[in-house]
């Protein structure tokens, strides 16, 4: 696996009830950038029948419409548009005819799919960008299917089968897909997705904007305690705002794990092992978990976290309170991860000085160093 400047950063490995996951090749500095990638794929978290009229941002780009919005001139309610540019590209790769079709008939009156909520909405949208993956460029779609994730034939399956491959059968020149096909690519998602977030807001609960599949970024593994972490810049201007960004926290050894947290670190122990084994289908055993595991239900990492910086922790009961002084977002509701801008950038990282972005709300903090 390469890095986009050529070097070998990271690799993937095979391990032990892990599966694959994605290792250091070198030595890494704190902040380096291990990985950049475009989607796969890429699609709405709006439900479907608000998503024409209600979006603010564009169809293809999933930048915020700051202009007056370019509409499909095909479907209605039309999918919206920032440019004439993301239109035109739009109509040989994220919107084709059997998009456009295929979106204006699940939000009609009388689909089937109004009658469900949001999380199918989102689902159906999945598998229409995923069928049009197939239609588009067949060696992609099979990126896609050798993803982790194995089929269940369950009631959300078939329903979403029946819904999907009807839409199918009337707009696409291809054969519509197996149910077996449907309920895997059903589990990718479940299991691959990453959300690119609305900018955080500290009245309401963040959102997800829209998601993607990110095949090398879909190797990393979990940690609770992450040497890793992964930016989104969609509303940037520049080329490759939809682009996944993942950088070191820290300094690390060639030839360790490189790991995500999935979730924000601040979880307390019994709802990040529920989160994992309810969403992901494993028992975490990191370090992080080994400790809190003796831990009871009201006692939490905030607390440590007051008494650290107090002075009045103890590091036994609490080892790890070191990554959440220095790595844990100090903005109220955020729950990001700091990380180091990468190495040599404009603003960064002089002489006894860090200067550390949050993943979530974006603040730029300074971080003395200590060595
Ligand atoms: C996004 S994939 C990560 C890559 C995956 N290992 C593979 O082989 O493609 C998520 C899946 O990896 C496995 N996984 C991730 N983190 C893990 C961990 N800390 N312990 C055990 N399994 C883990 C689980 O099976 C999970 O559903």
């Amino acid at each position: 696996m390469e890095m986009s400047d050529g070097n070998e950063l990271i690799r993937i490995v095979n391990i032990e009830n892990k599966g694959r996951a994605i290792v250091s090749s070198r030595d890494l500095k704190a902040g380096e950038v291990i990985l950049k990638e475009s989607p796969l794929l890429l699609y709405s978290a709006i439900p479907l029948d608000a998503a024409a009229a209600a979006a603010n941002y564009c169809a293809h780009c999933f930048r915020i419409i700051s202009h007056k919005a370019v509409p499909c001139p095909n479907c209605s309610p039309p999918s919206l548009f920032c440019s004439s540019k993301c239109q035109s590209q739009s109509s040989s790769s994220s919107h084709t005819a059997f998009v456009c079709q295929s979106l204006a008939h699940l939000r009609s009156p009388d689909s089937p799919l109004r009658r469900h909520d949001q999380d199918r909405h989102i689902q159906a949208w999945f598998l229409i960008s995923a069928y049009n993956l197939a239609l588009i460029s067949p060696p992609h779609f099979q990126i896609l299917l050798s993803l982790q994730g194995e089929p269940t034939i369950d009631e959300t399956s078939l329903l979403l089968h029946s819904i999907t491959s009807d839409a199918c059968r009337r707009h696409s020149p291809i054969p519509p897909p197996s149910v077996e096909l449907t309920a895997a690519l059903l589990a990718k998602d479940k299991l691959n997705a990453f959300g690119l977030m609305e900018p955080l807001d500290e009245d309401r609960e963040r959102s997800v904007r829209a998601y993607g599949i990110y095949p090398k970024a879909s190797f990393f593994n979990h940690d609770c305690l992450p040497n890793a972490c992964r930016f989104d810049y969609v509303d940037s201007a520049a080329n490759g705002n939809t682009d996944i960004v993942v950088r070191v926290i820290h300094d690390l050894a060639g030839g360790r794990e490189v790991c995500l947290s999935y979730f924000p670190v601040n979880v307390k122990y019994s709802e990040r092992q529920a989160r994992l084994m309810d969403d992901y289908g494993f028992i975490c055993d990191c370090d992080r978990c080994r400790v809190e595991a003796s831990w009871s239900d009201d006692e939490t990492m905030e607390e440590d976290h007051d008494s650290m910086e107090e002075g009045t922790c103890d590091d036994d009961d609490f080892p790890h309170s070191y990554f959440f002084v220095k790595y844990m977002c100090s903005g109220e509701n955020c729950g990001g991860t700091l990380a180091p801008l990468p190495p040599g950038s404009s603003s960064d990282n002089n002489n006894n000085t860090k200067t550390m972005e949050c993943n979530v709300c974006g603040r730029l903090e300074v971080d003395e160093e200590d060595n």
